[in-house]
């Protein structure tokens, strides 16, 4: 995914926490999502995804800190701070014996300001919907009634879409879908996403950072945007006789190589590699072998968490 233009923040999550059935469901977290930003929330199960997703979006109220979406405080301003936020929260609320259109027109009745016609065919046209609007609803497909939900939740133009599991249950085409959708939406309105998953992979493929959480805090953060200009870790094998000499020609080149069991290990732009490569060759190293260094997701997620769970 391009990079996106970041901003102001959207979201603000100070030191909340809160209990549920006399246990300490959130600790104490805090994050912040900017505007132009797809935050992934990834977690094990029962560690507190839903119980953040339900405070964000004025389900439950936390028992301590604050929550400010575009800086309104969802404790003393709630109807200003909740006027930004568009959420899919566990099922989509749909009127299944009515058409797509016209449960638009009953979401845009109680959007808690004027929504024109205009908006809800372009609403309909960022989810793909612009064919099938006029069916009822009980002849959607699964992936057609998220879609319709985000339609719905896109009504209000809010700063900040709130997506609780959006592809859980969906097929690998309504999946595939789903996602491009959300990128499009993403780059034609420049809204900002929070979206949790089960699926590694769609928080890879669509995100600009990932939050991970365990036992109520959250562990870790990530960006998954790699800039241009930014260096790669990149792991190179010759031969165990000629480490020394590669070391040598990499520290030359201007690098600061490091040995790591049988890889030497460098960080440069991914451009000038080809050249770093060819130089070791010409000058009587060849490299059989070269790996990316950088942690994938998977990793990432179980060096950030105890690793009993799954996501
Ligand atoms: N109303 C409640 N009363 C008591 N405990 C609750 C309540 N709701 C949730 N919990 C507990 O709080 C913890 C966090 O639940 P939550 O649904 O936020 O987790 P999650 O990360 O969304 O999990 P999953 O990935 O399984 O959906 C769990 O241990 C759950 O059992």
């Amino acid at each position: 995914m391009s990079i996106p233009k970041q901003g102001a923040p959207v979201l603000q999550v100070d030191r909340v926490r809160k209990k549920l059935g006399g246990r300490q469901v959130i600790e104490d977290i805090s994050f912040t999502i900017q505007e132009g930003e797809v935050v992934g929330f990834l977690g094990p199960n029962g560690t507190g995804k839903t119980t953040t997703i339900r405070m964000i979006t004025g389900l439950i109220r936390p028992n301590s800190g604050q929550i400010l979406i575009r800086g309104s405080d969802i404790r003393t301003q709630f109807s200003q701070a909740m006027s930004h936020i568009g959420a899919i929260v566990e099922q989509p609320a749909l009127y299944e014996h009515l058409s797509g259109w016209e449960n638009l027109m009953q979401a845009a009745r109680i959007a808690g300001k004027p929504i024109s016609k205009e908006r809800m065919e372009a609403c309909i046209a960022l989810v793909h919907l612009q064919t099938r609007i006029g069916e009822k609803v009980k002849r959607y497909s699964l992936g057609m009634k998220q879609r319709l939900a985000i339609a719905q939740a896109l009504l209000a133009s809010p700063s900040l879409l709130v997506l609780d599991e959006p592809t859980n249950g969906l097929d690998p085409a309504g999946i595939i879908e789903m996602r491009e959708v959300i990128r499009e939406l993403c780059r034609q309105t420049g809204v900002a996403v929070f979206i949790s998953s089960h699926l590694l992979s769609e928080i890879e493929q669509l995100c600009t950072r990932v939050l991970i959480i365990e036992n109520g805090r959250i562990q870790a953060s990530k960006n998954l945007l790699r800039h241009e200009e930014e260096e790669v870790g990149v792991s190179l094998f010759c031969k165990p006789e000629q480490r020394t000499s590669a070391l040598g020609l990499l520290r030359e080149m201007g690098l600061q190589p490091e040995l790591a069991g049988d890889r030497i290990l460098i960080r440069l732009m991914e451009e000038d590699l080809p050249g770093t490569v060819n130089n070791l060759y010409v000058q009587g190293v060849p490299i059989y072998r070269v790996e990316t260094a950088e942690q994938t997701l998977e990793q990432f997620f179980l060096s950030s968490t105890t690793g009993k769970g799954t996501c």
